[in-house]
Order: C-alpha cells, then structure tokens, then sequence
C-alpha cells in the first residue's frame, strides 16, 4: 500500500506520515522544497520526539520524496498508484495543487486505476471539499476516480530548530478525525484515525477552540513581547483574554452544537495545558503565522465572532483578538507585510477603513459585527 502525500512539512512528517507509516503504508512525499526532497530521498529514516507527558520516541522509514515543482512527471506517477492522496500545504496552497492532481486523477482514470481516497489534512472548514472543487474545476469526471473525505487534524508540531533534519518534535496528544460516509464499508484501513458521520461539529470545535485559543495566545503574546507561546500564558493579562476569548466560543459551540457545557470547559481547559507545555518550542511568530488568512470570513476569529453577533451574544474578545492581530508586524511574514501595508493605506480615511474591514474580514456594513471590527481597524 502507498500513500502520497503533499506537503512534506511540520505536520506532514510529524503527525499524518507517522499515522500512515503506522498503518503501514509505504510514504511518498511531494514537497516543492528541494532541498527537504533531497534528504528525504537520502535518508531512511528519521525520528518523532514527543515532549510532554507519556512522551514516546519514534521511528518513520519506508519512504521517499518527489519533488513536485521539478518533477511534475514523477509525481504523476505517484498519482496513478497512491492508495490513498493526502495534504497539508496550507489551506490556500490547495488551489495551486489541483490541477496538478486534476491531471494525474485523470490519467489514473484513463489507465483504468482504482479509485482512490484524497484527504486534505489542514486547518480549514471542509478543506478537502474546497479541493475536490478546485479538482472538478480541471477535470469534472474526478469523482470517478476519485472519493473525497473531510477531515480534522489536531497536534501541534512547531517548527523545527535549525540543524535537525528530517527529525521533529512534536506534542504527544494528537487525533485525525474523517468523515467516513463517502467511504461506506470500504475507507482506508488507518487505525489511528477516528471515523465520525459529520465532521462539523469536530472541525468547527476544533478550529473555534484550538485553533481560536491558540491564534489568541499568539497575538495577545506578540503585543506582550513575548515569544514562545507558553510563556504567552504564563502572562496573568494574556491568559485572561485568551480565556475571555475561549468563554465566547464556548458559548457558541454550546448554543449551536449542543455541547454539554462542563464537557467543552474541559476541552478548553485540556487545549490551555496543551499550549502551555514548556518543552513544546512553539512561536508567536508560527502560531500567529499568516494573519489576513486567520482574519478572514469563516476562520477562527471572525467566524465565531459574526455567528455570536447574529444572536445577539457578546464577541468583544474575539474582536479585541482581531484588533491584536491587526498589530501583527512580522518582517518574513508576507501577509503580515501585506496587513500593514494595507492598514498604512487607509489610515485616518474613514470611508477606506470601512471598506478594508469588509476587503479582510468579509464582514459587511450592514452585519452586527461591523461596527465593532470598524472600532479596531481605526485605532490602529
Ligand atoms: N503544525 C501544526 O501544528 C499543524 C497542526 C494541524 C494542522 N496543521 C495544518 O497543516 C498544514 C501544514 O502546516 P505545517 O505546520 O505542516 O506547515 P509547514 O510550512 O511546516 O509545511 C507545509 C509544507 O508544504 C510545502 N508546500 C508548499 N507549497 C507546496 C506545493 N505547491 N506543493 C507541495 N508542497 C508544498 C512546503 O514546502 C512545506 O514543506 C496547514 O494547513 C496547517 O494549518 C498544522
Ligand atoms: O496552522 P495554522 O497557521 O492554521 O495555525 C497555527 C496553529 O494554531 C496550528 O498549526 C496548531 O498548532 C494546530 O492546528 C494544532 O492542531
């Protein structure tokens, strides 16, 4: 059995290639960075620390890399004769991908392949269903060939220190959610993965729990001028905005999915000792990374946010959350360049301010939340 798998990054290696290993797929990597496809194809094996309690050491191998920028043919190749196609690129690398998988589906499709399981493995709201439109977009037979699965991946893996190699360090806890129905009785046999009819409410709590808290943390943090996330919330002020702003999701998640609301205080209280794991050497700067993605309609802040605002519930954390992000500065980070050369240009313009608001956030002038998010952007 093989599994392709794109995006031979932090959570690539680090958490769905130590799951597929498990399983006992043989690991195809498909990167663009030549050099990690380099060591990839040099090495046979590299090695998972986990850091924190009941923390293993463990062992990948049974693998090798393409690169896909510089070898478009050998990753066709791939595509013909994966068992199973997953990702984690970022959310917007998925649309750059899916011609590239649109041809290759294709051919499998021509050569009278199987179908094959494509699971998109990123921080994002049906993720994989974002994929297969993209896909159909190029080749509008695919589902023929191909059964497309949302999913939910939840450990965090930081990124690596310089001079480590392939080898990653990575928290213990982890879960892989997939929506099983588009499988019926036939998914692939992956036994560290739970199978789950809807994968809303586990995404949505996912990403409106970990990932809000965690995006809180990073931004609260940065304005603190602090840098590794767990001392972020060793700052008295910057756990209680971060706890502020998880009370509010808490109350849309109970409100909306029906969460018991001791059980989604525990989920809470369980992701904070998760982020304040010390030997976890985890960045604001990597947390907080790509903030007008984090900032945008349907993500962690301002999705949660606009919902709370309709009911007629308070989301003034959250939105203060925004308003931290907005001061995100990070000199390699090219959407945070991109922020701040944006909120430069509109800077003391009323009617410009107004339409950046909607431009970033989605979030038109008429919606209840507007107002609010206006207040941030102008004190700015
Ligand atoms: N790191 C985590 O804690 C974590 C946890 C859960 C989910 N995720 C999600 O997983 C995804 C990846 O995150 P990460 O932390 O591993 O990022 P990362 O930057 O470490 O890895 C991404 C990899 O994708 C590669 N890539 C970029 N463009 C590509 C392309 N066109 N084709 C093939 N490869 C390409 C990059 O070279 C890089 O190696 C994101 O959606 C993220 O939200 C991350
Ligand atoms: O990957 P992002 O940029 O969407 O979010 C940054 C972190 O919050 C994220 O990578 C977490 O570590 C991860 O989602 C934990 O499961």
């Amino acid at each position: 059995m093989k599994a392709l798998h794109f995006g031979a990054g932090n959570i690539g290696r680090g958490f769905v290639g130590v799951l597929l290993h498990e399983a006992g797929y043989e690991l195809v990597f498909a990167d663009v960075a030549a050099p990690l496809i380099d060591a990839l194809n040099a090495q046979d094996s590299y090695a998972v620390h986990e850091v924190g309690f009941e923390a293993r050491d463990l062992t990948v191998t049974g693998f090798s890399g393409v690169n896909s920028a510089a070898d478009p043919q050998g990753l066709l190749e791939q595509i013909k004769t994966a068992d199973v196609i997953t990702t984690a690129v970022g959310p917007t690398v998925l649309r750059i991908i899916a011609p590239t998988l649109a041809e290759g589906l294709r051919a499998r499709a021509e050569a009278g392949g199987s179908t094959v399981a494509v699971m998109a493995c990123e921080n994002a709201i049906n993720a994989t269903d974002g994929l297969a439109e993209s896909i159909r977009e190029v080749y509008p037979e695919v589902d023929q060939i191909a059964i497309f699965a949302n999913t939910a991946v939840d450990r965090i893996v930081p990124n690596q220190a310089p001079g480590q190699g392939l080898d990653v360090t990575v928290e213990t806890y982890y879960e892989w959610a997939v929506e099983s129905p588009a499988f019926g009785e036939s998914g692939p046999e992956i036994p560290g993965v739970t199978w789950v009819e809807d994968l809303a409410p586990y995404i949505t709590r996912k990403l409106f729990t970990v990932n809000t808290g965690h995006a809180a943390t990073a931004y609260f943090g940065y304005q603190a001028g602090i840098s590794k996330i767990s001392d972020a919330l060793e700052d008295s002020q910057v756990r209680a905005k971060v706890e502020a702003v998880l009370g509010e999701t808490k109350a849309l998640l109970v409100e909306k999915f029906g969460f018991a609301p001791e059980v989604q205080q525990a989920y809470v209280d369980k992701i904070l000792t998760r982020f304040s794991n010390p030997h976890l050497p985890d960045t604001v700067e990597r947390v907080g990374r790509a903030p007008l993605r984090k900032i945008s309609h349907n993500e962690r802040f301002v999705g949660p946010a606009a919902e709370l605002a309709e009911r007629g519930m308070d989301a003034s954390a959250l939105v203060s959350a925004v308003g931290a992000a907005l001061g995100f500065d990070v000199a390699d980070d090219a959407e945070a360049q991109e922020l701040q050369t944006k909120l430069a240009a509109s800077r003391g313009d009323g009617a410009a301010t107004e339409l950046l608001v909607t431009e970033l956030t989605g979030v038109a002038a008429d919606h209840p939340l507007f107002p609010k998010l206006l207040e941030v952007f102008t004190a700015v």
